[in-house]
């Protein structure tokens, strides 16, 4: 597991003083965060702790009201999710955004297609066989396993829908340089099984050099694929320790807010 900065140094993804406002609602108070490129993050924190928010801002859905991201040491102004999709970032969210009735395939390649050549090509006609011969490539390289490509989404487990919808988002971000995945409640609603394929499938992609960020209420998930857990409480970061050296009560303590951050400056005796 990478827990250390990247070769360069530089993190995948760095959030500096981040704070947004609903109205008089204060959802992020000076929040600080990284990733490093093949780290795995996972942000908790209860109902309403600003974790949503925080993921709104990374995928460029909310503007803050004040801070900065930088992607690779450069900074960024997202207006919107396709300015950070441009800079790398993908979101996946929990409706998976997969459509139905089209097969792996064509959602893996979803406004990505391959045209035929030619005048077909010119004409927009999409190479359906490219298509599929690329998606198998990539799936192997990531070391994924689902139905056969031409299987309409709608006819997959709510498991193999997430392995397509992670799938997707890995093969977009996988591109020149290395990305970094957004990942809402990944496992929310799969079964033993299925959560473990996705875990695999997640570490397989931190492995791969992705940068992961994952929100998430699901402490065994999280102690699975997280270096590093991040605390969100009311607004404001509480905790950012190493997964494998934390103990889970104090992550709870933090999470319900009966431990003290851990920035908290120590009390004057
Ligand atoms: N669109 C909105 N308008 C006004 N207030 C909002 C809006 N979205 C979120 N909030 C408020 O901002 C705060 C943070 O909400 P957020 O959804 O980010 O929390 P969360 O940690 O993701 O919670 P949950 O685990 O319940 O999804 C809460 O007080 C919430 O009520």
């Amino acid at each position: 597991m990478t827990t250390t900065p990247s070769s360069t140094g530089t993190p995948a993804l760095q959030l500096s003083n981040i704070e947004m406002h609903y109205g008089f609602v204060r959802a992020l108070d000076g929040i600080d965060m990284h990733v490093n490129p093949g780290e795995v993050v996972a942000l908790l924190g209860d109902n309403g702790a600003g974790k949503s928010t925080l993921l709104k801002v990374m995928s460029g859905a909310h503007k803050p009201s004040h801070g900065s991201i930088r992607v690779h040491g450069t900074e960024h102004s997202f207006s919107a999710p396709s300015d950070a999709s441009s800079a790398g970032i993908q979101m996946v969210y929990q409706d998976l955004a997969l459509v139905e009735p089209q097969d792996i395939s064509t959602n893996l390649n979803m406004g990505q297609e391959t045209l035929r050549r030619g005048p077909l090509g010119w004409l927009g006609f999409v190479d359906r066989k490219a298509m599929r011969r690329s998606s198998e490539a990539e799936l192997d390289r990531l070391g994924v396993r689902t139905a056969p490509m031409t299987r309409p989404v709608e006819m997959l487990s709510g498991g193999q829908r997430q392995v397509v919808a992670l799938a997707r988002s890995a093969i977009r971000v996988n591109g020149e340089s290395q990305g970094i995945l957004l990942l809402d409640e990944p496992t929310a609603a799969l079964g033993y099984e299925q959560t473990k394929n996705v875990e695999a499938l997640i570490r397989r992609m931190a492995d791969a050099g992705i940068a992961i960020v994952i929100v998430t209420h699901d402490l065994p998930l999280c102690y699975e694929v997280a270096d590093r857990i991040v605390i969100l409480n009311r607004g404001k970061k509480v905790a950012d320790v190493p997964a494998a050296t934390t103990d889970r009560d104090h992550v709870v303590g933090w999470i319900t807010g009966s431990r003290a951050s851990m920035f908290d400056a120590a009390p004057a005796r």
